[in-house]
């Protein structure tokens, strides 16, 4: 075992479950977004991001999730289909409930924010019953987006999926992903968070999601002693992130290893986290050393954020390699070592 044991032989490397919507990013961008008058329409929501991102480097991908039962959803479908991402576990809602919409507003060459519509959002409405049993044994990873914690009942398909992960041995990775949208209060958002990274093998989040998980149980962590409290709670990895600032992965061993920001010309600060999250873990299922690992998913993040969209423009494996390799004959070796 390296980092963790991906069970092997199985048909999946990786199931999401949470959130899956609709981005509409500005054409015509570097003002408010009051005054935006066209958009270009993208696959969105962090999970779905991810499993794109997997997809194109050329993992097995399923996904959990319902959609709106409407030309949305089916773009939804047919855009994963097209990925090679299966499709099997996805339905339409019955209730009219509806795909989330996120408007991202590009103020200028350094800010931007996301206005996100998710009331009665359909990827809100997956239930236990939706979680089988079966599927869940034939993935080596399970990744949890922290958004399906938000409302039930979503929130006991989660339960459910990572209880069943666990009884099979399939590696659970807790994206905190945090979105005020949909939640109620910061112990709710505590109880949860802590409930699934109390169980997980991989914790990824920002210092600000940790803070949020930890807030009854460890509050006023710094980094090191927030890896330390997940690790002796089981986690093998936990990655905190911090933006621009670079990142730090902390492994069980005892060992951390520290990945600064590739330089690119920033578009929108949205998006990195999940082309990090899915070169990462590209990496780890290959059995890469942490620094790969880690120098993959911060230059796949870097793409990102000098992209226009989060799933549209996630790239292939050739291209990071050849995006690291510029990269580095342009301003030398990008690990930072901590
Ligand atoms: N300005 C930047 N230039 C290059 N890389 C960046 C920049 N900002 C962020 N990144 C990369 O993106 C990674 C993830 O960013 P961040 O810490 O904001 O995560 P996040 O909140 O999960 O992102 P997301 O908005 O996708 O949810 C960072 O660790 C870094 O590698
Ligand atoms: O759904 C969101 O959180 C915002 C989207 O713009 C984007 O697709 C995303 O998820 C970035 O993390």
């Amino acid at each position: 075992m390296k980092y963790v044991q991906f069970a092997e032989n199985r048909p999946f490397d990786i199931i999401m479950l949470g959130r899956v919507a609709i981005d509409f990013n500005p054409v015509d961008y570097y003002k408010p977004l009051s005054e935006s008058t066209t958009f270009k329409k993208y696959l969105g929501g962090s999970p779905a991001n991810i499993a794109v991102g997997m997809a194109r480097l050329g993992r097995k991908v399923g996904f959990l999730a319902k959609v709106s039962k409407d030309q949305f959803g089916d773009f939804v479908i047919n855009y994963f289909k097209k990925e090679g991402i299966d499709t099997s576990h996805i339905s339409y809602c019955t209730n009219g409930e509806k795909l989330g919409l996120t408007f991202t507003e590009i103020l200028s060459e350094t800010e931007s924010s996301i206005l996100m519509y998710r009331n009665e959002a359909a990827d809100l409405q997956l239930s236990v019953d939706e979680i089988e049993e079966d599927y869940m044994k034939q993935a080596k990873a399970i990744l949890i987006s922290g958004t399906a914690l938000a409302q039930s009942p979503s929130r006991e398909a989660a339960l459910k999926a990572m209880s069943l992960a666990k009884k099979h041995n399939t590696v659970i990775i807790f994206d905190i992903d945090y979105r005020p949208y949909n939640w109620k209060n910061a112990d709710e958002i505590a109880i949860y968070y802590s409930m699934v990274a109390m169980n997980s093998d991989i914790i990824l989040g920002s210092r600000e999601e940790f803070d949020l998980t930890q807030k009854l149980i460890a509050p006023g962590n710094n980094d090191k002693d927030t890896a330390a409290f997940w690790h002796k709670h089981g986690a093998k990895i936990v990655i905190i992130k911090h933006g621009k600032e670079g990142s730090t992965a902390y492994t069980n061993d005892g060992n951390q290893y520290g990945i600064k920001p590739f330089p690119v010309k920033l578009l929108k600060s949205f998006g990195g986290g999940d082309g990090y999250a899915s070169a990462f873990l590209y990496g780890l299922l290959e059995g890469w050393d942490m620094i790969d690992c880690l120098e993959f998913g911060s230059a796949s993040a870097a793409l990102l954020v000098a992209s226009h969209a989060c799933s549209e423009d996630m790239p292939s494996a050739a291209k990071i390699q050849e995006f690291i390799k510029e990269c580095k004959e342009k301003y030398g070796d990008m690990i930072a070592r901590v």
